[in-house]
């Protein structure tokens, strides 16, 4: 079996390399080079990585290849996240990323010559009624399927997730004994490239700033000021750098450039019981074809270990969630990421469109 490794210089991937060797395979390697763009706020930690990854190839006498996906990332993935940011929306750049470089520009410049393509993402994949399907991770706490949750069939066959049926302990613990380079690395935050950035600087560069008010929701008495909603999210609690909180975003106006927050931790405003998905993605296929009214689902709308009950609704064109337990902070961008009811295959994500508030006062922007 010709299969190659996504290797990012990191623990987890590494160890996918011992395994596959283990197992008696010859992965080829690939470490994927995202330059800093011409700013300066890209840390050094890539060239270690790098560093990193070279050591683990040596040692297994594999070989690397790096494949420079500067250009695809910065137009895609960079271009997205800040046209999501501009329209007041939260966008998830590690969704992209996955979809759209990992497994996208990947798979045409180079996963296409392999069977298989092996990557150190807790996630699994499951062989059911003759599909491949997504399956959650056994460490719900690395669980990574919410950032698969956009890739399509080709994709999700062609994947191998070596340690989805590890603990991230066992992992540190295999690195440890076979004495790999990277074993002690601490861990990634678990986001993309653009995790290596500081966020907002990334923003301003593109956007700038703008002075605006800092509204309370319910009363409209003005709190302060802010340089720009692009650097607020919804249900954001850091960050703003007013007295006598928690204060919580709870709604943006972009046309304004208001934030308007709301204290408390027990404050209805920024909770919703639902919320609306647009675009809608099946990764294998719609298990529920053909079934009419609700269906019992769990779901994610955050990268959390928990998943949440629920149902799903057909509505219109796309589909809705209605939650069993209130949900903070439902933030527009965002993807809602649906599951069996019993959380075992992750079914497909779409983008959330809006919360429908316990107690609207405003329009929502
Ligand atoms: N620069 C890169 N080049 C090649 N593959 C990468 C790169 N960055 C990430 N990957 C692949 O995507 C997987 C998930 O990446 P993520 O950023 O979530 O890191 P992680 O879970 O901490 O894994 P690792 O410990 O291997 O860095 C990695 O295990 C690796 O297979």
């Amino acid at each position: 079996m010709n299969i190659a490794v996504l290797l990012s210089g990191g623990v987890d991937s590494s160890v996918v390399v011992h395994l596959l060797c283990e197992q008696g395979h010859r992965p080829s390697l690939f470490y994927i080079k995202i330059g800093k763009d011409d700013a300066d706020y890209m840390d050094c930690s890539a060239e270690e990585d790098l560093e990193m990854a070279s050591a683990v190839a040596r040692r297994y006498g594999l070989s690397l290849e790096v494949v420079d996906l500067h250009r695809e990332y910065w137009d895609n993935v960079a271009t997205y996240a800040i046209d999501k940011v501009r329209r007041g929306l939260t966008p998830n750049p590690d969704v992209m990323c996955n979809k759209l470089i990992k497994f996208g520009c990947f798979e045409r410049y180079a996963g296409k010559d392999f069977d298989f393509t092996a990557t150190g993402h807790y996630a699994a994949t499951i062989l059911q009624n003759g599909k491949v399907w997504l399956g959650t991770a056994l460490d719900p706490v690395k669980d990574q399927t919410d950032f698969l949750a956009q890739i399509d069939y080709l994709q999700v066959s062609k994947l191998m997730f070596p340690l989805g049926g590890l603990m991230k302990q066992e992992v540190r613990d295999i690195a440890l004994k076979a004495k790999l380079p990277s074993a002690r690395r601490r861990d990634s935050q678990g986001i993309c490239f653009l995790g290596k950035i500081n966020y907002n600087d990334f923003v301003r560069r593109f956007l700038g700033e703008k002075e605006g008010r800092i509204i309370e929701l319910e009363t409209g008495k003005i709190l302060g000021t802010h340089r720009g909603y692009w650097f607020h999210t919804i249900g954001q609690r850091k960050g703003l750098g007013l007295g006598g909180g928690p204060w919580f975003v709870v709604r943006k106006d972009t046309d304004e450039n208001v934030i308007y927050v709301s204290r408390g931790y027990e404050t209805e405003q920024q909770y919703g019981y639902e919320f609306s998905m647009q675009d809608f993605h099946f990764i294998t296929e719609n298990p529920w074809e053909g079934v009419e009214g609700e269906i019992p689902v769990t779901f994610k709308i955050r990268h959390t270990p928990d998943f949440i009950g629920g149902k799903l609704l057909q509505d219109g064109d796309g589909y809705r969630i209605v939650s069993e337990e209130k949900l903070q902070g439902i933030a527009p961008g965002q993807f809602g990421v649906v599951y069996d009811e019993a959380s075992r295959l992750c079914i497909g994500s779409g983008e959330i469109k809006y919360s429908i508030p316990l107690n609207p006062q405003y329009p929502l922007s």
